[in-house]
């Protein structure tokens, strides 16, 4: 079996959103789930963790459904890291770890005091006055004490420093030393993945546009730059948002050396970040854009 997670045709329905999503994730890869606010990430996660009820779909993980039987099974080799710590904040971090350790049957106790060593996190202190760099830290310990298979990670990363983000992303890249090991990671802010990533799924309005290995994308896309008159319709339906200024454009395209060989003269090519492609997806959906 190659696939840690597996989610077909997962279907939830909110008043004002409906997600509708098929994707899978390749054991032994850091896969970057990304997506701008209220696309749909925390949604996707929660439904697959059970912990928002979905309308339809299947959802394996480790090749088996979640249900009564197989939860204790599949939750052992799960560690969740979420934005907001599900915590109670007028406990210590021993009182919390007390009650959370016990769920997991192959949880270990020295893992967790040496991800506190690690961290300078204090076992007595209240997790209440704790920073939100602290809480996040506290939170992978907690997550990688019962050395899960899959660790899944909800915007760990959002409103904390580039020191701190650079920690965690190290602390991934050991993790991934075991073969055996995946990730699963949402976020917004795509340049944590620029390094980390193995393969991307962009997530849009409830739907996912792509899932795909980063290095192959960031090889198929390209920023093309040059004179207006160059731009016709034929041209412009190649780009997935286009900016058309006075007398030059700026555009992402997904075909690249299509676009190359029809414009070979008076065009800049740049490489694209993770961060213009996504955002090509999500403007091209409103159209060109003149300035
Ligand atoms: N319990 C709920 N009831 C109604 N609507 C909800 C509920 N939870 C989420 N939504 C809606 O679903 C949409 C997707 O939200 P979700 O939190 O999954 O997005 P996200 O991609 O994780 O965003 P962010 O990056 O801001 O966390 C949003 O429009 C949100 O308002």
């Amino acid at each position: 079996m190659s696939k840690v997670l597996e989610v077909i045709d997962l279907k939830k329905n909110y008043k004002y959103f409906n997600l509708n999503v098929s994707f899978s994730l390749k054991i032994g890869k850091i896969t970057g789930f990304i997506g701008i606010n209220g696309s749909g990430k925390t949604t996707t996660i929660k439904s697959i963790l059970g912990l928002a009820l979905k309308d339809s779909g299947i959802i394996k993980i480790f090749g088996k459904e979640l249900n009564e039987k197989t939860e204790r099974e599949i939750k052992n080799r799960i560690g969740v890291v979420f934005d907001e710590g599900y915590f109670y904040e007028n406990l210590t971090l021993k009182e919390m770890k007390d009650i959370i350790s016990p769920a997991y049957t192959n949880w270990d106790e020295s893992i967790f005091e040496e991800y506190m060593k690690r961290f300078n996190l204090r076992i007595d202190q209240k997790i209440g006055n704790m920073s939100k760099g602290m809480k996040m830290k506290y939170s992978i310990a907690l997550a990688l004490s019962h050395e899960p298979d899959l660790l899944i990670m909800d915007e760990p990363t959002s409103g904390l420093d580039p020191l701190i983000r650079h920690e965690l992303m190290e602390i991934l890249l050991e993790f991934m030393k075991n073969k055996n090991k995946s990730v699963f990671f949402s976020t917004h802010i795509t340049s944590d993945l620029d390094k980390v990533a193995d393969d991307l799924i962009l997530i849009n309005k409830g739907k996912i546009v792509f899932c795909e290995n980063k290095n192959e994308l960031l090889d198929r896309y390209a920023i093309i730059k040059g004179p207006k008159e160059i731009i016709d319709s034929k041209i412009k339906s190649m780009f997935l948002s286009l900016k058309i200024r006075e007398k030059s454009f700026e555009g992402i395209t997904d075909e690249k050396n299509k676009i190359i060989n029809m414009l070979s003269k008076n065009i800049k090519i740049e490489k694209p970040t993770i961060e213009n492609i996504m955002l090509g997806h999500i403007e091209g959906d409103k159209n060109e854009i003149n300035i």
